[in-house]
């Protein structure tokens, strides 16, 4: 930054700050005179309102200060405000009975950019564009018959991430990583036709990713949006939009000019979109830029996800020795010798199943799931919340709430054998993958990979940890909070 560029920033700061706070005095004086009942609100500081309060882990801040201020908190990021339910009571409230009022999504600017001005499902905001959007995905792309479909390629991914770990032959392997590779070639096979697994792509994607969870000033406090700019952030994202675009250009064109004479064993989700956009089926036009927004929201959006609850669910196995091997047995009594478990008999494996729910329980991998915006004004928990505010479900919170759950913070997969709490969005107190209107398809499509990838896992080999980094539960920061310290095992086959 140039000197007088600094001299320019720093000597018009303080009249900024006097006219927004003059602003945000003459706002606060005006709603007090409406009566309304808004929720209660920690202090907050003028320009920033509360966004010091986050910290490095939001969910965990968050959490900490609704014990002070209720399960239902207004704050203040920057101008916007935003609301934090935490409790499985307002969460239910909220997505029950007021799902149509809090189905849309705040339009911040990084997600703007990359997602093709917001024309892909999971950021776009709430209306016809992303009804035909969100229908085209469950019928079409992750429909229960499409899922079983792709069977084969989870097999074969599957196959060839057990015999990597069978020629280790012993020695130590990054199981977090392979399970991350193992995630990404299922995910790009089914979506695209094909592996991509070269360090380049794996970097776009991740700086992708990492810049979907940034914070950009702009979003919060329009008067900074220099701020981004300066900082570099908007220049980052413009490079990885450019980027990620010409790829997805080349996947779509690809895909159109070998149709016809390059038979492939089975369609693939690109496939798919373009024969929905030529026969026009769904009576809603398809054009390359929707198509392009819904293959990346997939690939973002399943990856991550899957392998890091994939990874927290062993990480607490090898913490528990005792449930790995409860699940060990029943997963040698269900293999009895064969040479792997198949996915016919996962409905018989209730511990894997209740190891799985424990893990996404504890470790919510979207904790504060993805930001909704009330698009009327609502009366919820008593409140008044007006149109436009933010909305955060801390989801991490509400899966340790003592008075639904006994012992919280204990892995104890148990708790699920005789309960039907289940994950799909029907039980509050157990919501990874949201619920109502804006809850994730990509539901059975995550959940079939980690149960028969962990089924198998323990079938054939006995895991032992190795580095203390395995069994540590620190978290990474961002919207996708994984596991720190990869996972690092010593792996002995075992004759089924
Ligand atoms: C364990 C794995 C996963 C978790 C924990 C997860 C979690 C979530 C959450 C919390 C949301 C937002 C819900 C809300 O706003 O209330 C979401 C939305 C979404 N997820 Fe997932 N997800 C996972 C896997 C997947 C997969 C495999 C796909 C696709 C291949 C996928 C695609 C999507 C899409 C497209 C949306 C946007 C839905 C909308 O806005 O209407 N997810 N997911």
């Amino acid at each position: 930054m140039s000197f007088t560029l600094q001299v320019l920033i720093f000597s018009s700061f303080p009249f900024i700050l006097a006219i927004l706070v003059l602003k945000s005095y003459i706002s606060s004086s005006s709603s007090s005179k409406n009566h309304k009942n808004l929720p209660p609100s920690p202090p907050k500081l003028p320009l920033i309102g509360n966004l010091h309060q986050l910290g490095s882990s939001p969910h965990r801040s968050l959490h900490a200060i609704a014990q002070n201020y209720g399960p239902v908190m207004l704050l203040r990021f920057g101008s916007v405000p935003v609301l934090i339910v935490s409790s499985v009571k307002a969460a239910r409230e909220m997505i029950k009975t007021h799902d149509l009022a809090f189905a849309s999504r705040p339009a911040l600017s990084i997600p703007r950019k990359l997602f093709y001005e917001l024309k892909d499902i999971g950021f776009a905001e709430y209306g016809e564009y992303w009804r035909q959007l969100k229908s085209i995905t469950v019928l079409h792309l992750l429909s229960h018959k499409r899922v079983q479909s792709y069977r084969q390629v989870r097999e074969e991914e599957m196959d060839l991430m057990m015999e990597k770990i069978q020629k280790a032959n012993e020695s130590v392997v990054n199981l977090s990583g392979l399970l991350a590779s193992l995630t990404n070639n299922i995910i790009c096979r089914v979506t695209l036709g094909k592996t991509y697994d070269g360090r380049r792509f794996k970097r776009l994607f991740a700086r992708a990713g990492e810049l979907v969870g940034c914070f950009s000033v702009g979003s919060y406090i329009p008067s900074l949006r220099w701020v981004d700019r300066l900082s570099g952030i908007e220049r980052k994202t413009n490079q990885v939009f450019k980027e990620l675009d010409e790829f997805l250009d080349g996947v779509v064109d690809g895909h159109v000019t070998r149709k016809g004479d390059l038979a492939t064993e089975y369609e693939d989700l690109v496939d798919i979109l373009l024969d929905i956009q030529r026969d026009n089926r769904t009576g809603f036009q398809l054009n390359k830029r929707m198509i392009k927004a819904t293959i990346l929201d997939l690939l973002i959006g399943g990856t991550d996800t899957t392998s890091t609850s994939l990874e927290w669910a062993i990480a607490e196995l090898l913490r528990h020795p005792q449930a790995m091997k409860k699940l060990q047995q029943e997963a040698r009594e269900i293999g009895q010798g064969r040479s792997r478990i198949v996915e016919e008999d996962l409905e018989k494996m209730p511990y894997l199943k209740a190891v799985l729910k424990e893990a996404l329980r504890l470790h919510t991998p979207l904790p504060l799931l993805v930001p909704h915006e009330s698009t009327q004004d609502v009366k919820l928990f008593g409140y008044d919340i007006p149109s436009g505010t933010q909305v955060h479900i801390n989801a991490w919170a509400i899966a340790r709430d003592p008075s639904k759950w006994e012992a919280p913070e204990d892995f104890k997969p148990e708790r699920f054998l005789s309960s039907s709490i289940d994950y799909k969005g029907l039980h509050y107190e157990l919501i990874p993958f949201g619920a109502g209107r804006r809850r994730c398809p990509g539901i059975q499509f995550s959940i079939i990979i980690n149960e028969i990838v962990l089924a198998n896992l323990v079938y054939k080999f006995d895991l032992a940890s190795m580095g203390e980094g395995s069994l540590d539960l620190s978290e990474t920061n961002g919207i996708t909070v994984s596991k720190k310290y990869p996972i690092m095992v010593s792996a002995t086959p075992v004759n089924p």
